[in-house]
């Protein structure tokens, strides 16, 4: 497909059934996007302003069918959201960028249309807080320390499937689902050459949730970006690509500073486990049996076809989750959640040891630091029931493990975060990792 620019022909909300509408031009070809979040209690004042960096975000997915060289945004935005706007598409797209051997994108033009006037107040939030649900285990923890601390979350959902529908049903506290549909067509496109890839679909989520969030008077939305999802894949062009830009604590706060420069929403979005390891979060995890026999974190569960039903048991995701649960579960427990045993499979290897930094760069999945891998590791060197598996010990023989202060600053849980203190409270209260 060659056109010269993405354009936004324009978007539409039915107050009345709570379904937007966001159309977006290629050439002559429009496409649109739906997303329905049933009738609203409430017309917030900042919903209008939110639907427009919604409409933003979505964007991304149609975008990368041509790759344009421009973006002519056409709708007024705040000058101050501008940057947020930047960064989604020229980071937001680094890793489609990358696969598809496409550098423009990196520095990407977006024409600006005309600045917003600013909002008209500021409003923060307040209610209980708007707990968006992946399935996997960072949201049950973050579903957890809300709870407990009698914050009394709404667990929010896009497109819930059955996994992220039975984690909800474990625990006592209502929900709130909402279905985005893309355009049909987009399916026929890929079929017949356009570009594919990976889009920034966290931030789609999130605008999604604050908006949700905003049409039933519920305050903050919080998500469960843990701090590994900050660190970038490698380095291309002098340009880091990260597959988890936009659960990222860059894009976080780019985000942040859009809904207060163009919606006039503060404190409206935050990650609760942006200061922790992704191993931090599973030794937490595993506190809760309660979720074993839905916890599932393996995206192939989550394709919109031929999802698998749970863990596949051999993507990048189930071998670090694995590895990642196994110090503090122990393993039987773990063969249950799993459902099987990814340690005695010696196919796993050449996996293992793209994780612990052995060879490539570490994959373009959502798993954690080389550095955690190898803590992860080294913790289970030490056990007698994971020491001589097969996977654990091919592995000890093989790599560096990190010294006591390195295995202890793992679990330190003080990275940086944009976490307000009532809400640290109630993470803090959790109790420690191990
Ligand atoms: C489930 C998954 O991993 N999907 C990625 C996969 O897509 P696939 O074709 O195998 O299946 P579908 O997800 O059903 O996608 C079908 C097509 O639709 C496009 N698409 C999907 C969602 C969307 O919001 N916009 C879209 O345009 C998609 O490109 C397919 O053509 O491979 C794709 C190409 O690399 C990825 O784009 C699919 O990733 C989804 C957007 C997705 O939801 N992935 C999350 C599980 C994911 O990777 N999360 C990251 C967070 C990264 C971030 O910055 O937000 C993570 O957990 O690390
Ligand atoms: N379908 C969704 N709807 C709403 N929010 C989502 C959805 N999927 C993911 N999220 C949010 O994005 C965060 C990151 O997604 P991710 O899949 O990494 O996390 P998870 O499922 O909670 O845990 P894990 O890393 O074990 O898979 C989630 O913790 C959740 O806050």
């Amino acid at each position: 497909m060659n056109v010269e620019a993405l354009r936004f022909p324009g978007r539409e909300f039915d107050p009345s059934t709570g379904v937007a509408r966001f159309h977006y031009a290629l050439g002559d070809l429009v496409l649109t996007e739906t997303v329905d979040f049933g009738p609203p209690s409430v017309l917030h004042p900042a919903l209008d302003r939110v639907l427009d960096l919604l409409y933003v975000a979505a964007s991304t997915s149609y975008y990368k069918l041509a790759a344009p060289k421009r973006v002519e945004l056409g709708l007024p935005l705040a000058e101050k959201a501008l940057p947020w706007v930047t960064a989604l598409y020229r980071e937001g797209l680094g890793e489609f960028a990358y696969q598809n051997q496409l550098a423009y994108v990196l520095d990407l033009d977006i024409v600006p249309g005309p600045f917003a006037e600013p909002p008209a107040a500021v409003h923060e939030p307040a209610g209980p807080p708007l707990a968006a649900v992946g399935g996997g285990k960072d949201s049950i923890v973050t579903m957890e320390a809300l709870q407990r601390a009698g914050l009394d979350p709404v667990l929010f959902a896009v497109n819930p499937n059955p996994i992220i529908r039975a984690v909800c049903a474990v625990s006592p506290q209502p929900t709130r689902f909402v279905r985005r549909t893309l355009d049909p067509r987009m399916r026929e496109l890929n079929a017949t050459g356009a570009y594919n890839g990976h889009i920034p679909v966290t931030a789609i989520n999130s605008l999604v949730a604050v908006a949700a969030s905003l049409m039933h008077g519920l305050g903050p939305v919080v998500m469960s970006n843990e701090a590994s999802a900050s660190v970038p894949n490698l380095n291309w062009l002098g340009r880091d690509i990260n597959h988890q830009w936009s659960k990222g604590l860059p894009a976080e706060a780019h985000l942040r500073d859009a809904l207060l420069a163009h919606a006039g929403l503060q404190e409206a979005y935050f990650s609760l486990l942006r200061g922790l390891s992704e191993l931090h979060i599973a030794a937490l995890f595993a506190k809760f049996t309660a979720y074993d026999a839905v916890v599932t974190s393996c995206n192939a569960a989550f394709k919109q076809r031929d999802a698998t039903e749970r863990w596949c048991g051999h993507c990048p995701k189930c071998r670090f989750v694995f590895l990642a649960m196994a110090p503090f579960t122990g393993r039987e427990r773990l063969l249950k959640i799993f459902g099987t045993d990814i340690f005695a499979d010696e196919t796993q290897l050449p996996g293992y040891r793209e994780l612990m930094g052995l060879t490539a760069h570490k994959p373009f999945e959502c798993v954690g630091e080389i550095e955690e891998s190898l803590v992860a590791l080294r913790l289970l060197a030490g056990q007698d029931e994971w020491k001589d598996t097969l996977i654990v010990s091919a592995l000890t023989a093989e790599a560096a493990l990190p010294t006591d202060a390195e295995v202890e600053a793992t679990f330190r849980g003080d990275g940086p975060n944009l976490v307000p203190p009532a809400y640290l409270a109630a993470l803090e209260a959790l109790g420690a990792a191990r």
